[in-house]
Formats: structure tokens, sequence, C-alpha cells
């Protein structure tokens, strides 16, 4: 499927504790992602970086979101707004959004923005389940968050920025988890959600997996949103991310799970929006962390070996 993509980055750093993975925007354009997508048959046109408030900034008598204890959630309001409403503009020009990180906070505006005219499914290919709560987080950090801001839990659902009513639990899946809180442990588990750890990856296969997962997140919705974290992979692979899990998908996994996922889009037109997260060039060996990410999202849009 030839798309007319728009990329939108999103340099945000303030959903996670390690300073530098706003500049993994530039990063991934700099590994070469407009060409390789454009050399897989793609048009590729660059938004450029959306505006993220300087913290620093901030007037005291604003206005915030209470936090229980969440980190810089009026910035991530700020940038989940703008995100959301770059998606959907994007989605109305009848373009592909694939929006780039940033921390995985970001993903809270591009689901929403991918949500607000369809019924969005989700593939989450992570280390992390990203389902805490302001409540259950250990670390406050709110790209540890972002499903359970979609899905409206704890104080998320008197948000209208960050719930999204069109995603719904049962169409979403996460493919290779590893790690996982102690108290989220129990929200997943409880979830409607298709948890596929890496020990289903281990028995099953990648492509075995994989399928599933597309079947989770198409049944019953309009399009799904792809959430590349590059912790998914092994460390080895991709040493420059914040919050590395050893024991991730190999580079061939990692490939092969993308290009299924773009031949079920050739297929049935099943994507809808993307993004690629936690690129962090300050942690990153020779930029091969964004070289990655540059390779594997040209994977999901058609590039192929042949
Ligand atoms: N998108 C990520 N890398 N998330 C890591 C989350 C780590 C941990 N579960 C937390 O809540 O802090
Ligand atoms: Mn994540
Ligand atoms: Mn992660």
């Amino acid at each position: 499927m030839s798309r007319d993509i728009h990329l939108i980055g999103a340099p945000m750093d303030y959903g996670a504790d390690r300073r530098g993975v706003d500049m993994g925007t530039s990063a991934i354009r700099y590994a070469g992602l407009a060409a390789a997508l454009e050399d897989a048959g793609n048009t590729c046109i660059d938004l450029g970086d959306l505006p993220i408030p300087r913290a620093e900034e901030r007037d005291p008598d604003a206005e915030q979101p209470s936090a229980g204890n969440a980190k810089f959630l009026r910035e991530v309001k700020d940038v989940s707004t703008q995100v959301a409403d770059s998606v959907d503009a994007t989605l109305e020009d009848g373009a592909f959004p694939l929006i780039l990180g940033g921390d995985h906070s970001i993903a809270i505006g591009s689901m929403a923005g991918s949500a607000r005219n369809a019924d969005l499914g989700a593939i989450w290919f992570d280390a992390h389940a990203d389902l805490n709560t302001p409540e259950t987080s250990p670390s406050g950090n709110v790209h540890g968050m972002p499903l359970a801001a979609v899905l409206g839990r704890g104080e998320f659902a008197d948000y209208e920025w960050a719930y999204a009513p069109r995603v719904r639990e049962e169409s979403i899946a996460y493919v290779g988890l590893r790690s996982i809180d102690d108290q989220e442990r129990e929200l997943v588990r409880e979830s409607e959600m298709t948890a596929f750890t890496m020990s289903d990856i281990d028995e099953r296969d990648i492509t075995a997996v994989v399928e599933d997962a597309l079947e989770v997140a198409t049944a019953g919705t309009d399009g799904i949103h792809v959430s590349l974290d590059l912790d998914w992979l092994d460390p080895k692979e991709a040493p420059g991310v914040g919050t590395p899990v050893r024991g991730g998908v190999t580079y061939r996994e990692a490939h092969s799970a993308l290009e299924l996922v773009s031949q079920r889009d050739a297929a049935d037109d099943i994507l809808r929006s993307m993004d690629v997260v936690e690129v962090n060039p300050i942690l990153d060996e020779q930029n091969e962390t964004a070289k990655l990410a540059a390779e594997l999202t040209a994977s999901a849009f058609g590039k192929r070996i042949l």
C-alpha cells in the first residue's frame, strides 16, 4: 500500500527520567527516514517539529490538571493536544500521520487524534505495558501511562485531551512485553487487552504472534495505530533507549513483525497512524538505534529485501 505520509515531530522528553529523548526526532530524520519511505514507494512530507513548552517558563497561576504523582502533566497536556490536532488534520487531508518521538507519552496525542473520527485498534510493540495510572506509577513518568490515558483510566477519565473513547481495550494487543510493574501486572491481567509477552514469542514465533495481534486490533475497528517503542528490541540491537530491558526481540524478528503489518495493510488497508518513540541519541552508539527506527518504519511501509 503506497501512502502519502506526513511526518510529525514531537520532540518531547517530559514523560521520561532520562533527558535527551527529545533529540530522537532529529536522529531518526538524520538516519534517512524520509528517503527510505520514498524508496519503498511512498511519498513523504515532513511537517517539522511541534513546539514543546519550556517547563521553566510556566505561568505559576495557570490552571493545570491535578496530577497524582504524574510529572509534567501540564506539558504533556499541551503536547498531546498539539499532536492530536496535527494527526487529525493530516487524516482530514487524506494523508498518513507518522509521529516521531520523543518519549512514549506522545502516543496519547497520536491515538487521541487518530481515534477522533474512527474506532481505533492498536498494536503496542514494547517491553513495557505503559498502563500505569498516576496512582499506580512507581516513577511518576507519563511515558509509562499512555495506554491508561487513552483508555480513560483513573484520573485520566476526567481529561478530554487524553481519554479517547473510540479506543476499546479489546482492540489493543501488546507484543513483546517483559517488564511490568507489580500493580501494573494486575491491571494488564484484569484488562480486556491481549498481551503477547516475550515468552509467547519464544514459544510460537514472531509470525504467529503478530498475526494474532493483527486480528485483535483489526476486528471491529476502522483501522489500527501501531506504536513502536524502540526498547521493544533487545538492548544489544537498540542501545539508545532510556529504559532498556534485556531479552527483547532480535533485529530479524522486528523486521519480520513490521513486514507482516505492511503485508496485511497492502491487502486490507488497515493502517491509520503510527508512532516511533523512545530513541535517545545521548544513550545511543553512532546513531544505530535511530537507524534501526528508520529501517523498521520503512519495513512497515512496504520496504522489502527483494
Ligand atoms: N515507554 C516507556 N519506555 N515506558 C517505561 C515505563 C517504565 C515503568 N513501567 C514506569 O511506569 O515508569
Ligand atoms: Mn513504551
Ligand atoms: Mn518501553
